[in-house]
C-alpha cells in the first residue's frame, strides 16, 4: 500500500523555498517548455471554473516534467475580496504525485509557492528586458503579490527609488510599513509611473490601471494581474506600442484580456528568450504578460519536497 501523503503547511513551505534556488529551476523549465522539439515538459492551458456568484474563479494547473520525472497539480482560487477582510485573495493547494502509480505523495499549501514563483518569473523578465539603466521601480497594486515582487526585485536589482500606488492610499501606506526597505507612496498612478524604468502591475482590477501615454519609452512592464479574458490592466495604447512577451502563447491566447481584447501579436515566450531563439528587445518598451504556469509550481514544489525529505 502507498504511504500516506505528507501535508506541508505554508510556514514549512516558505521555510524551504528560496529565490536563489528557485530562479535557475524556473529558467530551465521555461526554456524547455518553449522549445519546439519535444522536451517532455507537458502543461495544458489552465482549466478555469468562473465563480460569478462569489466574484472569483478556480483554476486547475496540472504539469508533467519528464527530465525531473515530476507530476504535479495546483488548484488555485482567486477572489476579489474586500481588502478589509485581510484574507488572501489567492487560495492555492499543490499536489505532488508519484508518477509511476499516480498516488499523491505530498499536499502543500500553495500560497508561498504562488507568491514567490510569480515574483521570480517577473524578475527573470526584468533581467532580460529592462533598460540597461533602470533606476526607478514602480509597483501598482499593494496586495500579496506586491510584497513578493518588492522582495525579489529589491534583492536582485538596485534601484534609486521604489514607488508604490494602490487603489486606496491606506493599502499603499500599510504596504510601505510592512516591507523592509524604502518606498515612496503615491496617491496617483499617473504620477507614480512618471519616469519609471520598470513598472509592475499586480492589481485585481478588471479595467486598465496603466495607460500608454504615462509610460516612459523603453520601460519594461511586468503585467501580473488581469488573468481572465474579460479583465484588463493595460490600455490599448500601451498594448499597441509595446513589444509583447508572455510565459505561454497558448495560455495568453485564451486567458489574457489585454491580449485577447486587443488582438496584438505576441513577440516571444520568455522561454524563447532564455534559450536564445527570440531576441530580448531591451531598447523598446516591453510588456511581459504573466499568467502563471503549472510547470512553475511544479519545480517550486519539488524544491520544497526534496528539502523537507532531507530534513526528516
Ligand atoms: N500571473 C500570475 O502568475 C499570477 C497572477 N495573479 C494575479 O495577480 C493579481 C494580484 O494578486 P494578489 O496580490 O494576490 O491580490 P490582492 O488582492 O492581494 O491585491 C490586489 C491589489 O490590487 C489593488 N488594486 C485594485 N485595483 C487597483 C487599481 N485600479 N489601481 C491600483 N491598485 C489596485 C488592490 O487594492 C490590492 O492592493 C491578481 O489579479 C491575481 O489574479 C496571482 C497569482 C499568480
Ligand atoms: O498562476 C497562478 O497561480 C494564478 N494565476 C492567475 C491568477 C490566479 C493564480
Amino acid at each position: 500500500m502507498a504511504a500516506e501523503p505528507v501535508f506541508l503547511r505554508d510556514d514549512v513551505v516558505a521555510g524551504f523555498l528560496s529565490y536563489d534556488e528557485l530562479i535557475p529551476r524556473l529558467e530551465e523549465v521555461l526554456g524547455k517548455f518553449s522549445r519546439s522539439v519535444n522536451t517532455g515538459v507537458v502543461q495544458p492551458v489552465r482549466s478555469v471554473i468562473p465563480l460569478h456568484q462569489h466574484n472569483g474563479f478556480m483554476g486547475l494547473m496540472p504539469a508533467y516534467i519528464a527530465y525531473e520525472d515530476l507530476l504535479c497539480m495546483k488548484t488555485v482560487a482567486f477572489y476579489r475580496r474586500n481588502e478589509n477582510l485581510h484574507l488572501p485573495s489567492t487560495q492555492a493547494t499543490v499536489f505532488l504525485f508519484n508518477p509511476e502509480c499516480g498516488n499523491v505523495i505530498a499536499v502543500m499549501d500553495g500560497a508561498d509557492i504562488t507568491f514567490k514563483r510569480t515574483a521570480a518569473v517577473s524578475a527573470i523578465s526584468a533581467k532580460l528586458l529592462m533598460p540597461a539603466q533602470a533606476e526607478i521601480l514602480c509597483i501598482l497594486g499593494c496586495g500579496h503579490q506586491a510584497v513578493s515582487h518588492y522582495e525579489i526585485f529589491t534583492k536582485i536589482f538596485s534601484f534609486k527609488e521604489v514607488r508604490v500606488c494602490s487603489r486606496r492610499l491606506e493599502t499603499a501606506e500599510r504596504f510601505a510599513a510592512r516591507v523592509q526597505g524604502p518606498v515612496k507612496v503615491f496617491s496617483s498612478a499617473k504620477e507614480a509611473v512618471h519616469g519609471a524604468d520598470i513598472i509592475i502591475t499586480v492589481t485585481n482590477s478588471s479595467q486598465p490601471v496603466l495607460f500608454g501615454e504615462w509610460v516612459k519609452p523603453g520601460a519594461h512592464i511586468a503585467a501580473v494581474g488581469a488573468c481572465r479574458p474579460d479583465w484588463r490592466e493595460l490600455d490599448d495604447t500601451l498594448m499597441g506600442d509595446a513589444v509583447i512577451y508572455v510565459d505561454s502563447r497558448d495560455g495568453a491566447a485564451v486567458e489574457s484580456g489585454d491580449i485577447v481584447q486587443t488582438g496584438v501579436e505576441v513577440f516571444a515566450e520568455l522561454g524563447e528568450v532564455l534559450t536564445g531563439t527570440r531576441p530580448a528587445l531591451r531598447n523598446k518598451t516591453t510588456v511581459f504578460k504573466s499568467l502563471g504556469m503549472g510547470i512553475q509550481d511544479a519545480v517550486a514544489a519539488k524544491l520544497v519536497f526534496d528539502k523537507w525529505k532531507s530534513s526528516q
